[in-house]
């Protein structure tokens, strides 16, 4: 099959298909004609679009369009059928699609995450989505793996699947972009390499939802370093509110719950006002002052302020790489979750009097912490997809010391990567080398 190489800006060649091998059939969106299959040969190793339509549920009508065939990708395999639905399996409470696109998404995290996100657990049982994969040119195949194995899954709400390598095709139209691929860090790599090495990464993918997502499209960084990631991201794409980037927190969130709840003897869904400050690395703050177990000041359940201070706030600093120390590798299916989480806590109201924990930019915080960062903070939401960050929240010189910290690390990443952010030249003093809390 004949390719074009071209060479584009990024870390990466991206691979351009010529238009007559384009061809992707969804037409069984628009179309409500007699159950047909209509297979269409397929050639390996393309860039893929990928339709399939459950029978269980049906579309809405919708104009037909008349698409660029150039825009199109290839099918492949079992999604180059088209299902056309017979008129009386119409499903009336159908919903307008919703189109989420991931990247990495043949990695670890994926594999427990998309599953996660077709079987409805996120946005409903009545909400179909389509799943747009982005991968690196290394993990091509291994991306078509995973739309197989979504497609042996027969999730009814699952009805598109795209794969690609090219985050400008990937992400058109999306309203959910989960930004999970990066690289790690290589043996003998500094920190500042690392930054650099993905931040390229982030500022493709930041130019390119600026360019063809939804303009309200919701992004969620978890490559590492996320925070930071998530600022060359938002920096990249200046159309999209930045209100709208969050890096992931909400593990480091769910770990301190977990451990409240041990020492406390109570199970974990006592355990509320979880906030964690900062940077997603081992200068995190894990904020005891503010949470409450059964409604009640940690401090008034917990009496051993000794283990708060020292033993808790270390253990979810450092329990990512305890973690891998016994699994061998960083943890995906409670990242995962937690993914999921981050997500539900902003399509579903926050329950009254509680908040969640979410790495978003500060742009006029209430709490004093420095402007145009990305840091994790306490975040209620109505269930729109937005938030707003909560007020009343109390600080001591214990917590106050170590927010900044935490500060400190992410002023000093942003100097380090100012040539990514369009802030001038870079200068990387980082305080100390800090860990990622997977990498001890
Ligand atoms: N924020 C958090 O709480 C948290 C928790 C755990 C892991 N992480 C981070 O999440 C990231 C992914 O973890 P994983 O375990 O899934 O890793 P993984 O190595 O299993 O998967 C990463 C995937 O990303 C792909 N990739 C690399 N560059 C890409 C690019 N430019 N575009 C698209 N895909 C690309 C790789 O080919 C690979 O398939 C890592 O950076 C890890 O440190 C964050």
């Amino acid at each position: 099959m004949a390719v074009t190489e071209l060479s584009t800006p990024s870390y990466t060649k991206t691979r351009l298909f010529q238009s007559s091998q384009l061809s992707c059939l969804s037409t069984h969106l628009h179309s409500h004609r007699r159950l047909t299959f209509r297979p269409l040969p397929h050639t390996r190793n393309s860039r893929i679009c990928c339709s399939v339509a459950p029978k269980q549920v049906q579309a809405p009508a919708a104009p037909e369009q008349t698409q660029d065939p150039k825009s199109k990708a290839e099918c492949f395999g079992v999604f180059c059928l088209t299902y056309d639905l017979i008129a009386e399996e119409e499903t009336k409470s159908w919903k307008k699609l919703i189109n989420i696109a991931v990247s990495g998404a043949a990695g670890m995290i994926s594999n427990h995450l998309l599953f996660k996100l077709a079987s409805g657990e996120v946005f409903g049982p009545d909400q179909p989505i389509a799943l747009k994969l982005l991968g690196s040119e290394r993990s091509l195949q291994a991306l078509e793996g995973v739309a197989m194995e979504l497609e042996d899954s027969l999730f009814p709400l699952l009805r598109e699947v795209s794969i690609g390598i090219d985050p400008y095709e990937v992400f058109q139209d999306a309203e959910w972009a989960l930004l999970i691929g990066a690289k790690p860090r290589g043996p003998g790599m500094e920190r500042a390499g690392l930054l650099d090495l993905n931040g390229q990464i982030f500022v493709e993918q930041g130019k390119a939802l600026n360019a063809v997502a939804s303009r309200n499209v919701k992004v969620i960084v978890v490559g590492n370093p996320c925070n930071t990631n998530a600022l060359i991201c938002l920096k990249n794409a200046p159309n999209i509110p930045a209100k709208n980037f969050h890096a992931l927190t909400r593990l480091d969130e769910n770990r301190a719950k977990c451990q409240l709840a041990l020492k406390a003897g109570v199970f974990y869904d006592k355990v509320s006002n979880m906030t964690i400050w900062g940077n997603h690395s081992t200068t995190q703050v894990p904020d005891f002052l503010n949470a409450r177990i059964n409604g009640l000041p940690v401090k008034e359940v917990i009496k051993d302020h000794k283990w708060l201070e020292e033993e808790f706030t270390e253990s979810i600093q450092k329990r990512g790489g305890v973690l891998i120390k016994k699994w061998g590798r960083s943890s995906a299916a409670s990242t995962a979750v937690s993914i999921a989480d981050a997500m539900k806590s902003l399509v579903t109201p926050t329950p009254e009097g509680d908040w969640f924990s979410s790495a978003v930019y500060t742009n006029g915080n209430p709490y004093g912490i420095a402007e145009d960062l990305v840091f994790s903070m306490p975040c209620r939401s109505k269930g729109d997809g937005d938030y707003e960050l909560v007020k009343d929240i109390q600080f001591d010189d214990y917590l106050r010391k170590r927010i900044t910290k935490s500060e400190a690390e992410l002023l000093a990443e942003k100097r380090c990567v100012a040539h990514l952010t369009g802030q001038g030249i870079a200068v990387c003093d980082l305080p100390e080398d800090t860990m990622l809390p997977g990498e001890m």
